[in-house]
């Protein structure tokens, strides 16, 4: 799990005043990743405002460069995309995908059904992670695509033309359900359905219909049954990006931790396929109040404000877990300032992330004194009120990093994360957010 990473920052996360003031937070990462491959895929001109740059979306927007957009980055933050109308150029060189499991999965999508040849790679963590979840589907599709034993980044794929395939997502992802709604929009004959058992993010159909496709709904017993017919054109479109609730879950997690907080985060998305973690909250007894409702490009958003309070230990259920996969881990540290036990299970897809992160907290949780037993799907987090403190290391992980950084802001003794440099991955200005609400952190090079 641990690679020797060179000259990284860490950072030191003390315990001090109060959190307080109103922010707002990058945008959506995966709202980002699909407007930019929306804005490949489609005739005309994309704008998309409010986008997050990140590392991650900069390798969407690298390879969608590479596979023929024309990209202009204006001045005052937004992107303007001239569309390939679905013709991809063929890359000059191999597609590097860094360390977005996004990029590499719903790319793949789109690629499979219309590049003439590609080669997609990743750092050292996305080269690990699984692929035959998209590489199956889209083969009974009829995609060519070869893999490192079969089932790893680097891919090679050569494009062909694809027909319809009717199929049920095995695990809860919406990256899987988006790269076969790609594949099946860019197919040459055939109506692709796919049947998910549990919901998952819905950006994919949300934005497909802001671009003009037909996306045919429904919600039945074996659960969401999203339809689409090939040979739709996707017209360039102009997407307002929300703020990440991802991101934004950070930022909230410390207010309710620090006594004396109180902090609003505004324009953050709050599309029920991603508010679990409020939930979740919620039912641990902190203080949440949502403002400001409003549709932006298809999705609902509006500003959070949380005070700190008590907490105590809640139950995560299998069926919730897709809501707030991303924020488990700050959760877990949540739970260990909260009163009582606090359980999540059906959560095994941690372990497929950017680093196993049922194995990162609770090996992070142990350093900084909280007991924590870890199960093959989740982990129970004993929570007594108060966390000692120590050293964490990230694993490059951004969001076991973040975890832990708002862990220090109320552990007794703070706590130091080392490799820090992951932030950048989806939340550069992390730091100097909380900064600005009055955290006190100190960075270092190791
Ligand atoms: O579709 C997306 O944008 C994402 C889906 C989720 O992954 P899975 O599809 O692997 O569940 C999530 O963890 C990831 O951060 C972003
Ligand atoms: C899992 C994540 O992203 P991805 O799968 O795109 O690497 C994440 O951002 O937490």
């Amino acid at each position: 799990m641990t690679e020797k990473r060179p000259l990284e920052q860490g950072m030191r996360c003390f315990p001090g005043s109060p959190l307080r003031g109103t922010v707002a937070v990058p945008g959506d990462k995966s709202i980002t990743h699909r407007a930019i491959l929306f804005g490949l895929l489609a005739e005309g001109r994309t704008e998309v405002s409010g986008w997050l740059d990140a590392a991650d979306c900069r390798s969407s927007l690298q390879i969608a460069r590479m596979l023929g957009a024309e990209v202009a980055e204006t001045d005052d933050g937004r992107l303007i995309i001239h569309g390939t109308a679905g013709n991809l150029r063929e890359p000059e060189d191999v597609l590097d995908c860094g360390n977005s499991g996004t990029t590499m999965r719903v790319f793949l999508g789109a690629i499979a059904a219309r590049a003439p040849f590609a080669v997609l790679t990743g750092d050292g963590s996305l080269r690990r992670r699984p692929m035959r979840r998209v590489i199956d589907p889209l083969t009974d599709m009829g995609a060519a695509i070869s893999a490192r034993s079969g089932r790893f980044a680097p891919l090679a794929v050569q494009g062909r033309a694809l027909r319809g395939i009717d199929y049920t997502l095995p695990v809860a992802s919406a990256q899987v359900k988006s790269a076969i709604l790609v594949a099946g929009l860019l197919a040459h004959d055939g109506v692709t359905a796919v049947t998910e058992p549990e919901a998952t993010r819905d950006h994919t159909e949300n934005l497909l219909t802001a671009f003009g496709v037909h996306v045919k709904r429904a919600s039945l017993p074996a659960g969401n049954r999203i339809e689409v017919e090939p040979g739709q054109v996707l017209r360039g479109a102009a997407v307002a990006v929300p703020g990440d609730p991802s991101s934004a879950a950070f930022l909230i997690a410390a207010a309710a931790l620090v006594p004396g907080s109180a902090v609003t985060v505004t324009g953050v998305g709050l599309n029920a396929t991603r508010t679990g973690f409020l939930r979740a909250l919620g039912r641990m007894g902190a203080q949440v109040e949502l403002g400001n409702l409003r549709k932006v490009s298809g999705e609902v958003v509006g500003d959070i404000t949380v005070t700190h309070g008590p907490l105590t230990g809640i139950e995560i259920e299998p069926a919730e877990v897709p809501s707030l996969i991303d924020e488990l881990p700050v959760l877990a540290v949540l739970a260990a300032f909260a009163e009582g036990t606090t359980r999540v299970r059906g959560a095994a897809e941690l372990r497929v992330k950017e680093t196993d992160r049922i194995a990162a907290v609770a090996e992070g949780l142990r350093s900084i004194g909280v007991q924590v037993d870890e199960a093959e799907d989740g982990f129970t987090v004993y929570g007594r009120g108060t966390v000692d403190g120590g050293a964490v290391d990230s694993h490059g992980d951004h969001r076991i990093a973040m975890s832990f950084a708002v862990a220090g802001l109320a552990a007794r003794r703070g706590v130091t994360v080392h490799g820090w440099d992951c932030v950048n991955i989806s939340y550069p200005s992390f730091a100097a957010t909380l900064e600005q609400l009055g955290a006190s952190l100190q960075a270092w090079s190791e």
